[in-house]
């Protein structure tokens, strides 16, 4: 097969022609996946217990009572037992050009996390995915993987012991290979599988992301939601034959948007289906210790997540689980949850 060809630097499914600065960031992110019964995959506990934090009452706090959105993050950050932290960014600063984007960013993923990130258009979601991902470097601040320090783009040195993957909100496959080849990229360049065990895992894979008979199409002839889907499919799938993994980290920024809503509960219930909750997971082959997800879908909130982080003007405006985000009186999140016109997020 042609797949050497296609060796680019490929950084969880990332064309090179996107990063190819980070030529040291190779694929370190195959994904593990167990596939449980539809029923199980809805069979989903909440480990969460940290207490909501309204960090200001809207746009005004934010903007003339710094100090104290620093201080109340820093209390729901130090509820969190410092053994179980995943990743940790720390008073992230980010600007591109002259626009400041980013303006310290500070949080903590544990072990077992199922957490969003949202917030309005342009305010800067997917660059911390691409910062925790470590294919952006923040100007200011730092990110903190299992505590310790990554002094720039990512290492698969300095990351050993966790390893972070970014699904792409574009997908990010390969034009000139199949959709089989796409799948399994990673094992047909990182591991000894036999070709066929490879094809029959991609087949697996594809059909649990809701896709069968589509090996053999380019992506071309794929529309959004199907390319979208097998850039889910081609993240998750893994090498059987390893018998132990690192604890992983999934970042999924958009996996829903522009899927219809039937598509959006295969790939919400997928994302569940890959997360292994507890201190076992670090030992459990094919599962996703933490995830984040960035998206505006209400249903991939509701389905997909457990706590929540708001971020506007720079900054986590509010973070709280999940099913307290609709009874919030934070104006910023009564606003967001509404989708009024009328309040402190302008247009
Ligand atoms: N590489 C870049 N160069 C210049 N500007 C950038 C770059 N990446 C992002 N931006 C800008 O930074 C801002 C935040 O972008 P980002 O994609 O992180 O936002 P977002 O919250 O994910 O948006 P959306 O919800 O619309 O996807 C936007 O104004 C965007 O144009």
């Amino acid at each position: 097969m042609s797949i050497s060809a296609a060796r680019l630097t490929i950084a969880w499914g990332t064309p090179a022609a996107s990063f190819h600065s980070s030529s040291r960031c190779r694929a370190s992110v195959s994904g593990r996946r167990s596939w449980g019964s539809s029923s199980s995959w809805r069979n989903v506990l909440c480990t969460c217990s940290a207490p909501p934090r309204n960090l200001g009452d809207g746009l005004a706090s934010l903007e003339s009572d710094n100090s104290r959105v620093v201080e109340n993050l820093g209390a729901f950050s130090d509820s969190m037992n410092e053994g179980e932290v995943l990743i940790e960014c720390r008073d992230i600063h980010k600007s591109f050009g002259e626009k400041q984007i980013l303006r310290g960013v500070s949080f903590k993923i544990r072990h077992g996390e199922a957490v969003g990130i949202i917030g309005p258009s342009g305010t800067g979601k997917s660059t911390v995915l691409k910062i925790l991902a470590g294919l952006l470097s923040p100007d200011r601040g730092e990110v903190l993987i299992r505590g310790r320090k990554r002094p720039g783009l990512v290492d698969d040195e300095e990351i050993s012991g966790l390893r972070i993957g970014l699904v792409f909100q574009s997908a990010a496959l390969f034009d000139s290979l199949t959709v089989r080849e796409n799948v399994g990229f990673q094992l047909y360049e990182n591991s000894n599988m036999p070709q066929d065990k490879i094809a029959e895992l991609v087949t697996e894979n594809l059909a649990a992301v809701g896709l069968k008979g589509i090996e053999n199409r380019l992506p071309s002839e794929l529309s959004g939601g199907m390319k979208k889907r097998v850039a889910l499919a081609r993240s998750i799938i893994y090498d059987s034959t390893k018998e132990a993994v690192e604890p992983e980290v999934l970042l999924y920024d958009e996996p829903t948007a522009g899927l219809d809503p039937i598509a959006s509960t295969v790939v919400e219930d997928l994302i569940r289906s890959v997360h292994q909750k507890g201190e076992s997971s670090d030992r459990r082959l094919g599962m996703i210790a933490s995830y984040v997800v960035v998206t505006h879908q209400h249903s991939t909130i509701k389905r997909a997540t457990d706590r929540l982080l708001f971020l506007y003007g720079g900054r986590i405006v509010w973070e709280g689980m999940t099913h307290e985000f609709a009874t919030s009186t934070n104006p910023i999140v009564r606003q967001f949850a509404s989708g009024s016109l009328d309040g402190p997020i302008k247009y």
